[in-house]
């Protein structure tokens, strides 16, 4: 490594001499000259900086100028000064206009050779004609050009600066050296630990080495901060306006639930095509959960069987094997149903409520670029006497105001639990069209009466995917650039808080 062959080279420069004044005066064998380059420079600074981290040297920076001629002072080397050669076309006794000068020595010389001569006193001018006024001359403009071919410089400062203002000599910034000894001075290069070893505490080596300093200037690593996600920070928000519209956070913390819950008591029969394996991952182990409230079942059962509350049911024999299998929640409204028959039941009966969830679910779905098994669903609920479906639409409007839709618009839709039942579509002024944001209704007595829910309570619900909104907002057209391996860190770090 040249720089280590560099440290080694000026650590055995400094044991015979106390200071090198100049770099420049080194002698370096490998590349069998002085170290007077501007080349040797930089690589010579990195070497001086890593024996001075170690205070094995202390240097400082030198700089100097090194000047190079430029054609027009080769020219005057070639040809004599401008000034000399108006002197050497005129003579003593005969005169010469200023026209014959110009003829004779070309116009740029006539113009700038005149003047200086004069100056020096070189010629003289009697009657409009101009004669020799010294017997000799030395053309010192040349000398000092041949001095600065020769050395680089000129120890004549004054007349430096006039060749540089002439513009006949090239400047050229040099950097080089003073190196003193440091206070840990040695012949040799000392190699410094970086890390106290529990290896060197364990053998006592610890007391023989020598420690690196620490550097308290030198930058950091940046702190690696935490981040949210962007689906989670569309959550966030999500959540935020739910809390602020007071709503209560249902607890979805279940991933696997009953056909019961999933299905049955949300009045889907249980032909449905959505149930079907296709559709809906089962469990195997443990392949089925228990009945908890007898009553309540039996309730559903008959529904399913033979309707009431107005309903003539499915008109098929209810399966206790198929309502016991458990199954990876299909949506987030196995929970809501939980907690309105939570809502039946609480002691001093039904109050109004509203409530929310942002969880996961779960659909044995064909992957591709937009569908994922798994997403998240938001999903709401409000349980009050005599809401309708203008309660329904009046509060979408309200809450995806908040989210910055205003433009929203209902489509008939079927479900089983809801009737009526209605495609919510959002304008998209970014994206210019309608883009379907989710699915809403009004929960049917079949589903609530047997929960024990006054019949003159009516419950309206909603439900969305969290990553649909997601997609839209950080324009991602690939749902595996939103979840999954495939994720961009950098991009979730970058990511600005969500705003519709
Ligand atoms: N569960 C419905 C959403 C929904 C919730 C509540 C009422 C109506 C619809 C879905 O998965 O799309």
């Amino acid at each position: 490594m040249e720089t280590e062959q560099l440290q080694k080279f000026v650590l055995n420069q400094l044991n015979s001499q106390e200071e090198i004044k100049d770099s420049r005066e080194l002698y370096y064998q490998p590349i069998n000259r002085k170290l007077n380059e501007p080349n040797d420079s930089n690589i010579l600074q990195s070497s001086l900086q890593a024996l001075q981290s170690k205070e094995m040297i202390a240097y400082s920076n030198l700089e100097t100028y090194d000047y190079n001629l430029t054609d027009e002072a080769n020219e005057l080397i070639d040809k004599g000064s401008h000034e000399a050669r108006v002197y050497h076309s005129l003579d003593f006794e005969v005169g010469s206009d200023a026209k014959e000068i110009i003829q004779k020595v070309g116009q740029v010389s006539a113009k700038v050779g005149q003047g200086r001569a004069f100056k020096l006193g070189w010629i003289k001018k009697v009657d409009n004609k101009f004669f020799k006024n010294a017997t000799e001359i030395q053309d010192v403009t040349v000398n000092n050009l041949l001095a600065i071919k020769q050395s680089n410089t000129l120890s004549n400062e004054s007349d430096l600066t006039e060749l540089k203002k002439r513009k006949l000599i090239k400047p050229k910034k040099l950097l080089h050296f003073s190196i003193k000894k440091g206070p840990n001075y040695a012949p040799e290069l000392i190699t410094f630990e970086t890390d106290l070893t529990s290896d060197m505490l364990l053998d006592g080596s610890w007391k023989q080495k020598q420690f690196k300093k620490y550097n308290f200037d030198a930058a950091g690593i940046l702190p690696q901060g935490g981040a949210l996600h962007p689906l989670l920070k569309v959550r966030e928000e999500f959540r935020n306006i739910f809390f602020e519209m007071g709503f209560q956070e249902m607890p979805t913390n279940q991933f696997v639930e009953s056909c019961f819950w999933n299905f049955d008591s949300l009045f889907v029969p249980q032909q449905h095509v959505a149930r079907e394996l296709q559709d809906t991952f089962y469990i195997k182990e443990p392949r089925t959960a228990n009945v908890s409230d007898k009553e309540y079942y039996d309730k559903v059962k008959t529904v399913h069987e033979n309707g009431g509350f107005g309903s003539i049911g499915y008109r098929a024999p209810f399966s206790e094997d198929e309502t016991k299998r458990l199954v990876l929640r299909t949506h987030t409204t196995a929970t809501s149903a939980q907690c309105l028959y939570k809502l039946a039941k609480q002691p001093g009966g039904f109050k109004p409520s509203k409530l929310f969830s942002i969880d996961r679910v779960f659909r044995n779905e064909a992957v591709d670029a937009t569908h994922l098994a798994e997403f998240h669903q938001v999903e709401g609920v409000i349980a009050d006497k005599n809401i309708t479906l203008g309660d329904l639409i009046g509060f979408m409007e309200v809450f995806f105001k908040k989210m910055g839709m205003s433009q929203l618009r209902f489509k008939p839709a079927y479900n089983p639990y809801t009737e009526p039942s209605l495609e919510i579509f959002a304008h998209h002024d970014g994206l210019g069209k309608w883009v379907e944001i989710g699915n809403s209704g009004m929960f049917r007595p079949e589903m609530l009466a047997p929960m024990g829910l006054p019949d003159d309570v009516h419950v309206l619900g909603f439900g969305l995917s969290l990553e649909r909104p997601t997609m839209i907002k950080y324009a991602i057209n690939n749902i595996r650039d939103l979840v999954g391996h495939k994720v961009d860190l950098d991009q979730v770090e970058k990511s600005e808080a969500v705003r519709f």
